[in-house]
């Protein structure tokens, strides 16, 4: 049995007018699967994300959601963007911030409401902070919150864009500790720089590469993280990436130490 493929790319190309970012660009994330998507400054990974987000629509090609159009089922995805601007001085309790996820929990307060944003808030390591305001937190807390928002709405995939930017190494280490509890029951796409941290725990990765021709836009090269390969040497934070090539992955094959693509 193969793993569900939760969002797809197919042949995806993508212009600013008559700058040329993404072309061909095709790959799929499975059910439960943690994927990193790099690249250098400027090569398209913020246009990606808006096109997963419909956002942006692609001049070619196509993206969907469990089979459906992003316009119909953008809803599933849960999207922590870089920087989140708030009011300091505005009063609201971390739980409140988390319950947000739950659009119909504004409306309708029931056990099972409260049960998913407990959960979503235990899944990030803010539950002991539930009672505390939002603007009183440091920043590595105040990003555990958000992305525990937006777990609270149960998305099939979550997508945080450069998580840990602005945070000091130990703040850095201890939200990917946390992101450990999510692995494997929600699939996630982050866009990060952080090697290092994210080597450990990714599947695969998604590396935004060269322009497919002078001009033109950029290709999407799919690796997956492997410490067991001869070669290539060593590509991202001291593990081994193994060039794939759309591959769908059967029901076991992903969440655990990558095993051979081939
Ligand atoms: N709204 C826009 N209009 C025109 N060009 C844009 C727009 N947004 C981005 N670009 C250009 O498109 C290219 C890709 O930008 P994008 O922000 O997607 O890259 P990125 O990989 O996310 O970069 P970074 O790592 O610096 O955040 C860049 O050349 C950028 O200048």
């Amino acid at each position: 049995m193969m793993r569900r493929i939760i969002i797809e790319c197919k042949e995806v190309r993508f212009s600013y007018e008559r700058l040329p970012v993404l072309e061909d660009v095709s790959f799929h994330i499975h059910e439960g699967e943690f994927v990193a998507l790099v690249g250098p400054n400027g090569a398209g990974k913020s246009t990606l994300i808006k096109l997963l987000l419909g956002l942006l629509s692609p001049a070619y090609g196509s993206i969907t959601i469990l089979g459906r159009s992003v316009g119909e089922a953008s809803h599933l995805i849960g999207y922590v963007p870089q920087t989140m601007e708030h009011d300091k001085v505005f009063p609201i309790r971390v739980e409140d911030v988390v319950r947000m996820g739950r659009i119909s929990g504004l409306s309708m307060w029931s056990r099972v409401e409260d049960e998913v944003v407990l959960r979503a808030m235990k899944q990030m390591e803010v539950d002991s902070l539930a009672g505390r305001q939002y603007s009183e937190l440091s920043g590595g807390q105040r990003r555990r919150v958000l992305v525990a928002r937006a777990l609270a709405a149960e998305p099939e995939l979550l997508v945080l864009d450069e998580p840990t930017a602005n945070m000091d190494a130990d703040s850095e280490k201890r939200f990917f500790d946390i992101l450990e509890n999510v692995k494997g029951k929600t699939s996630i796409l982050i866009v990060t720089h952080d090697n290092e941290f994210v080597s450990s725990l990714v599947d695969r990765v998604l590396c935004i590469g060269e322009p497919v021709a002078p001009g033109r836009g950029r290709r999407v090269v799919e690796h997956r993280v492997t410490a067991t390969s001869a070669s290539p040497p060593e590509l991202f934070g001291g593990k081994v990436l193994q060039v794939l090539h759309n591959e769908v992955l059967p029901d076991n094959s992903c969440c655990g130490e990558a095993e051979d693509a081939e």
